[in-house]
């Protein structure tokens, strides 16, 4: 491995030098970052500040104007070299993806959904298969119904079921529970939280709630305005095991976190965007 390489193996994510511009605006960058396997990584910061850039550029949806983006997993024919094995991510071939609205096909029913996710991504659709994933994130007796004859937070899990399906070792996340109620928001990410876990997936979540940042993340990473690049990063290092969500949340150590990362948000959010 070169100086030039920071990845190492087992890493998931390498971002070296990374820029992107959209026209004359510079919208990331440049940004170093490594995010070891099975982390979990969530990334806050103001409004426009680069956030879902940030995230489609680790999808292969944007390519960097400048530094490179490597990814685990990718299905790719490109050599891999160094960095344990990471290479240029495929768009819409690498990594689960969940975004903001579940994007189902109303057309289909909730198994429907999933089994199209494991054809598309090569593998074998079977009806055991189908039920283990919707099981996972809750939701097997529910799998012959239409995607419009369940609520938004049962969507949203067959969105999560979905991207499991894909055998890759990333899940991408982009502000997947912002349209929810408090409530379902939380049920979801306790089971996301729980499914990452059991599943061992690295995950790069993105949030404007520093509540859900500090809940979900192993790590957080605060970007400034735009460009956007890492203005604090930071170890969520709370003793969870045993730690039912609520005693979780009500731990000195989790307002410690949530006051740290909300100053950070709040002053970085007053510098004016170049
Ligand atoms: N396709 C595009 N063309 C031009 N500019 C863009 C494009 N997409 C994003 N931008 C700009 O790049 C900057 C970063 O946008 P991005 O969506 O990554 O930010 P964000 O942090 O995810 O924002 P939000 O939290 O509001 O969703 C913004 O100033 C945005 O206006």
């Amino acid at each position: 491995m070169s100086s030039a390489d920071p990845a190492s193996p087992g890493d998931a994510v390498a971002l070296s030098g990374v820029e992107h511009r959209y026209g004359d605006v510079t919208a990331v960058g440049p940004v170093d970052l490594t995010v070891p396997g099975g982390e979990f990584l969530v990334l806050v910061g103001a409004s426009g500040c680069g956030k879902s850039t940030l995230l489609r550029l680790i999808a292969g949806f944007e390519q960097p104007t400048s530094g490179s983006v490597r990814t685990a997993g990718t299905p790719s024919p490109e050599p891999r070299s160094g960095g344990g094995g990471l290479s240029a991510p495929v768009p819409g071939r690498g990594a689960g993806l969940v975004f903001q609205q579940p994007r189902l096909f109303p057309w289909r029913s909730v198994g429907g959904n999933v089994a199209l996710a494991l054809r598309y991504a090569g593998l074998p659709a079977t009806p055991d298969r189908v039920n283990q994933l919707l099981e996972r994130v809750g939701l097997h007796d529910v799998a012959k119904r239409r995607t419009w004859q369940i609520s938004g937070g049962q969507q949203q899990r067959v969105a999560i079921a979905r991207a499991l399906a894909v055998e890759n070792p990333l899940l991408l996340l982009d502000e997947p529970f912002a349209a929810l109620d408090a409530l379902t928001r939380e049920r979801l990410q306790e089971d996301l939280r729980r499914v990452s876990h059991e599943t061992g997936r690295t995950c790069v979540f993105v949030t404007h709630s520093v509540d859900e940042a500090v809940f979900l993340g192993s790590r957080v990473i605060v970007l400034t305005p735009r460009p956007g690049r890492i203005a604090l990063d930071l170890p969520i290092d709370l003793p969870r095991a045993g730690l039912a969500p609520d005693e979780l949340r009500g731990l000195p150590r989790f307002a410690a976190l949530r006051a740290e990362i909300g100053a950070a948000v709040r002053s970085r959010s007053q510098e004016v965007p170049a």
